[in-house]
C-alpha cells in the first residue's frame, strides 16, 4: 500500500469541511497511511455571481479535480454527489457514497418564521430551479429571487438584499455549523431534494484498485443504493442543472423506494410518481421512475423547459 495518499478539494469551506471529514474517517480506519490535501479551484468557483442555469455546464464544480485525477496529481477528490454529473469522465469512478446526511432542503428566514408564516408575497432568494417551482407551485405569490455564492454569502444576502428567506441544502447547514438557523427542513410533498442531496461522494481513478479498496471502508450501501436510483432517474431524463427535477430514494424495510418530480419553470405543473424495487435494483428502478414521469406529461415539460418556451 502507498503511504501517502493525495486528496483533492475545492477550497470552499464547506467543501473543505467535507473533505477533511473523509481524510478523519480514512486516517481513524489507516493508521499507517498519510493524507495530504491539495485544493483548487474549479469553474464553479470562479463564476460564483452567474446564475447556474445560465451556465449550464456539467462537471462545474468538478472538472479541475478530475482532470488532476487522470493526470495523477491527486489520488482522489472530495464531492458533494449533488454536484457531480451522471456520467464521469473516462477512467473515473465513484469509489465510495458514504452515510447521506439531512437531505432535505432547509428555511432559514429572517425572523425564524416557517414557511406557512410567510407573509404574502413573501421575497424568497434561491439560485436552484427546482426549489423555485416546486415553492411557487405550493405558494405562487411567494417572489422567489436568484442567489448564488458560497453558502456564507447567501446567508449575508438574506440581509444584505433584504430577503424574507432563503433555502439552502440542511446538510450544507449543518456542516457549517449553523443547524440552529434553520427555521424549518421543507417537507418533501412541498419540496423534494435535488439528486444526492446530503451525501458526500469520492471520486477515484476506476484502475486505482489500492485506493478503491480503501474507500470501501467509508462507503454506506444504503445511501449508495438510493443515489443509484435517484441518479439512474436523472440521466434517463437527461436532466441537468437546467431543469427542475427533484428525487428521494430511500431503503425501507430492506427496499428501496424512489419519488420523483419533474416541473416546469412557472411551478403550474409539478408531475410526481413513486417505485419501489429490490436494494439490488436501484438503476432499474430509476429507470422505470423515469419513464413514469415521462408518461405523465414529463416529456413535454422536458421539451418546453429544454427549448426555453
Ligand atoms: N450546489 C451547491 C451545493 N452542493 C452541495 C450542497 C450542500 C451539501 C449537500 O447537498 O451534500 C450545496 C449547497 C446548497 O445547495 O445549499
Amino acid at each position: 500500500m502507498r503511504r501517502n495518499i493525495i486528496v483533492g478539494s475545492r477550497d470552499s469551506a464547506l467543501a473543505l469541511w467535507q473533505t477533511r471529514w473523509v481524510m478523519e474517517q480514512l486516517q481513524k480506519q489507516h493508521p499507517e497511511l498519510t493524507f495530504e490535501l491539495v485544493t483548487m479551484k474549479t469553474k464553479g468557483d470562479k463564476m460564483l455571481d452567474v446564475a447556474l442555469a445560465k451556465i449550464g455546464d456539467k462537471g462545474l464544480f468538478t472538472k479541475e479535480l478530475e482532470f488532476a485525477m487522470q493526470q495523477r496529481e491527486i489520488d482522489f477528490a472530495v464531492h458533494s454527489l449533488k454536484d457531480m454529473p451522471t456520467a464521469l469522465p473516462e477512467g473515473l469512478t465513484i469509489g465510495a457514497v458514504c452515510k447521506r446526511d439531512n437531505p432535505g432542503d432547509a428555511l432559514i428566514s429572517k425572523d425564524g418564521r416557517k414557511l406557512d408564516q410567510l407573509p404574502q408575497g413573501a421575497r424568497i432568494g434561491t439560485s436552484s430551479l427546482r426549489r423555485c417551482a416546486q415553492l411557487l407551485h405550493y405558494r405562487p405569490d411567494f417572489q422567489l429571487q436568484s442567489l448564488r455564492g458560497n453558502l456564507n454569502t447567501r446567508l449575508k444576502k438574506l440581509a444584505s438584499e433584504q430577503l424574507d428567506a432563503i433555502i439552502l441544502a440542511a446538510a450544507g447547514v449543518m456542516r457549517m455549523g449553523w443547524e440552529d438557523m434553520i427555521a424549518e427542513i421543507i417537507p418533501f410533498n412541498v419540496c423534494l431534494p435535488a439528486v444526492g442531496q446530503g451525501a458526500i461522494a469520492v471520486e477515484c481513478r476506476a484502475e486505482d484498485e489500492e485506493v478503491r479498496t480503501l474507500l470501501q471502508g467509508i462507503e454506506h450501501t444504503e445511501t449508495r443504493a438510493a443515489t443509484d436510483a435517484e441518479r439512474a432517474l436523472l440521466r434517463h431524463l437527461e436532466g441537468g442543472c437546467q431543469v427542475p427535477i427533484g428525487a428521494f430514494g430511500e431503503v425501507v424495510n430492506k427496499k428501496l423506494s424512489l419519488t420523483a418530480i419533474v416541473a416546469n419553470l412557472d411551478g403550474s405543473q409539478v408531475l410526481r410518481a413513486q417505485g419501489e424495487a429490490p436494494v439490488e435494483q436501484a438503476k432499474e428502478l430509476g429507470i422505470d421512475v423515469a419513464e413514469k414521469l415521462l408518461a405523465l406529461g414529463g416529456k413535454r415539460i422536458l421539451e418546453q423547459v429544454r427549448s426555453g418556451e
